[in-house]
């Protein structure tokens, strides 16, 4: 399990090996072969009883865990032919030596003929590597205006700096766990700057040529506190990668879009500070266990000097400002010197004094492995501002981390956190069943005919409905029997004889009595009709409800009512007693029938063939 990073200090406040110092060296060249040339000269580093030769410290890496220093590496620029140099590297000792002011050991110093290949390969490459062993990982280059931060980091035609160098190696790591350790990997990008102190994003218009972007206003991001992250920033686009080309190609687009200007001390001046993200998730397709870690390589903007131009002096101060802002920080980590075997207290650490520190904020304080890149403008004319980079980089050295591994799901919690979504699906599903069959139960139907009682879902007034139509059905069927039945026995010929002997008046009352019982049987004929229609309706509007409230199909609805209606049973008194008094109208019927026929013999000798009304009563 993740657990909040902690930080702890290391005991000493500088790594800054002080020698003795002798007569001035008039090297004015650097190399990896000269000797260092000690002086006595004053020593702007020097605290005293703080003094220390330090070890490089490579860290203790485990499975889980990650304990050690802010890694520092000082690459060092190359001189102009004409210029004067006071300052040479030991590449081995990794140590860089001023002939007046003395020598530091670092993690590595580049000589500077080195390539960003050599660079990259000491310090970006083993970060990768620990990226995919789930740790975040942090590069950030540091150093003032034109000491070769962009060229370190971004390169140039022929030099392809640590940034496409790292992304291609992790394509090419990608490739090789997806073939041979059964891995999917998922990458995602994002890129701000921040400028005079506020936060864009680099890839918020898809590749949108830059001017288009300087004319618009471009939204400022802001930074929110995050239980997972530390830190925040709301609304940065993130960008889904398949290939190192691809990620290559935002970055691209996010340079366009980054702040540069020509200053007097570099042409191409970067005036903001960029960092990119690269998210990494890695899914072991065996175990289930899912890895997030994220790489962030920072190109700060190069602390300056005071310019005459107004808006360069304007972004200076900002870049100055938040720089400041991130010595104080290291500084104050690195102050945390006999702590190192307590968790320290956050809160007094100003991370909140610029947007720099805060966005750094979760890396510094132990929740990334950091490397850091200080790059050293070794000409004479800027000595003190090496000497302040120096300074910077002897301070974040002693600035102690324990990384945890992230956002890991291990297997188990992966299977069961599926159990748990298949137990809560099979109780939905057991929960519907109750609740169908709750409203099954709540509807009770007798049906007309037998004993049985059905359940339904239908509401009450639509039982009404169904009952009564059974009733008037089983009325008009009789009926129509009855009729049926009179219809065949006009031939009878005993009938036939009884009714010539009838007389006339008899006859006449029979018929009106018949055209009543007639006219009932239409009317009965058209409210069984409509009762149809209106039960219908009603049935298909409660399939319907049904279907959406419980996911059934009509047809699922249709098949349950088919086979209530197939168990229909009902044992209601009251429809037996209506059966019983249909009945006793049936014999009235019966008795009216058979007087009508013997009317119809008695009429016989006024109408003379009365074909035309047996027709009228079979149709009837
Ligand atoms: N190691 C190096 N070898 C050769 N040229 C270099 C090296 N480092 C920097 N340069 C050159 O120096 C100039 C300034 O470098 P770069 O723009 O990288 O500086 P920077 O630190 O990013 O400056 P800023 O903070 O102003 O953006 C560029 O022309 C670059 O090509």
């Amino acid at each position: 399990m993740f657990s909040s990073p902690s930080l702890k200090s290391t005991s000493s406040y500088s790594n800054l090996r002080k020698n003795r110092i002798g007569s001035t060296s008039s090297s004015t060249s650097t190399t990896r072969s000269s000797s260092p040339v000690r002086s006595r000269s004053s020593d702007i580093f020097a605290i005293p009883g703080r003094i220390r030769i330090r070890k490089t410290n490579h860290g203790n890496l485990n499975n889980d865990s990650y304990n050690g220093t802010i890694s520092v590496s000082i690459r060092t620029k190359p001189v102009g032919i004409n210029e004067k140099c006071n300052w040479y590297v030991e590449t081995e000792n990794k140590t860089i030596i001023h002939t007046d002011i003395g020598e530091y050991t670092y993690d590595n110093v580049f000589h500077p003929d080195a390539s960003n290949f050599d660079v990259y390969a000491a310090t970006c490459k083993p970060l990768i590597d620990k990226l995919f062993d789930g740790f975040n990982s942090t590069v950030f280059a540091y150093g003032m205006t034109g000491s070769g931060k962009t060229y370190t980091m971004s390169g140039v035609d022929g030099n392809a700096g640590l940034i496409p160098l790292s992304v291609a190696y992790m394509y090419s790591k990608i490739f090789d766990s997806t073939i041979h350790e059964n891995k999917k990997y998922d990458t995602l990008v994002s890129y701000l700057e921040i400028y005079n102190e506020k936060i864009y994003d680099l890839l918020e218009t898809d590749f949108d040529p830059k001017p288009l972007r300087s004319s618009i206003a471009v939204p400022e991001l802001k930074i929110r506190d995050d239980p997972n992250y530390g830190v925040r920033v709301i609304g940065l686009t993130e960008k889904r990668c398949q290939s190192h080309e691809e990620l290559l190609n935002w970055i691209k687009l996010g340079d366009k879009h980054r702040k540069t200007s020509s200053t007097d001390f570099n042409t191409r001046s970067s005036r903001s500070h960029a960092i990119i993200l690269i998210r990494l998730i890695s899914s072991d397709l065996s175990s289930g266990e899912v890895v997030t870690s994220t790489l962030s390589l920072c190109d700060l903007a190069g602390s300056e000097r005071v310019t005459a131009q107004h808006e360069r002096r304007q972004e200076g101060s900002f870049i100055n400002k938040s720089l400041l802002a991130l010595g104080t920080v290291i500084s104050k980590l690195s102050a945390e010197v006999n702590n190192s075997t307590e968790s320290v207290n956050n809160s007094h650490i100003p991370y909140r004094d610029s947007k720099l520190t805060r966005i750094l904020q979760p890396a510094l304080s132990g929740n990334s492995i950091v490397t850091t890149i200080c790059t050293i403008d070794t000409s004479v004319d800027a000595t003190n501002e090496s000497v302040n980079t120096l300074r910077f980089a002897s301070r974040a050295k002693n600035v102690s981390l324990h990384v945890v591994k992230k956002s890991s799901i291990s297997a188990y919690d992966a299977n069961d956190q599926k159990d748990r979504i298949i137990e809560s699906l099979v109780q939905q599903l057991q929960e519907q069943k109750i609740k169908i069959e709750a409203m099954e139960n709540n509807y009770n139907i007798n049906s007309f005919g037998d004993n049985e009682t059905i359940t339904s879902s239908y509401d009450p007034s639509v039982a009404l409905l169904e009952n009564e139509n059974k009733i008037l059905r089983y009325k008009l069927e009789h009926c129509e029997r009855l009729l049926d039945k009179d219809t065949n026995e006009l031939h009878d010929k005993e009938i036939a004889n009884i009714a010539d002997i009838l007389p006339l008046e008899i006859g006449m009352l029979l018929e009106t009595k018949f055209q009543g019982l007639e006219s009932q049987i239409r009317e009965f004929k058209n409210y069984t009709d409509n009762l149809e229609k209106e039960i219908m309706e009603k049935n298909t509007n409660k399939k319907r409800i049904l279907s959406t409230s419980s996911d059934l199909s009509m047809k699922d609805i249709d098949d349950c009512e088919t086979e209530k209606l197939d168990s229909i049973n009902p044992k209601d008194a009251e429809i037996a007693e209506l059966k019983k008094t249909l009945e006793r109208k049936d014999k009235l019927i019966d008795a009216l029938q058979s007087a009508r026929r013997l009317r119809e013999r008695a009429l016989q000798p006024l109408y003379g063939n009365n074909s035309e009304l047996d027709l009228e009563y079979t149709n009837k």
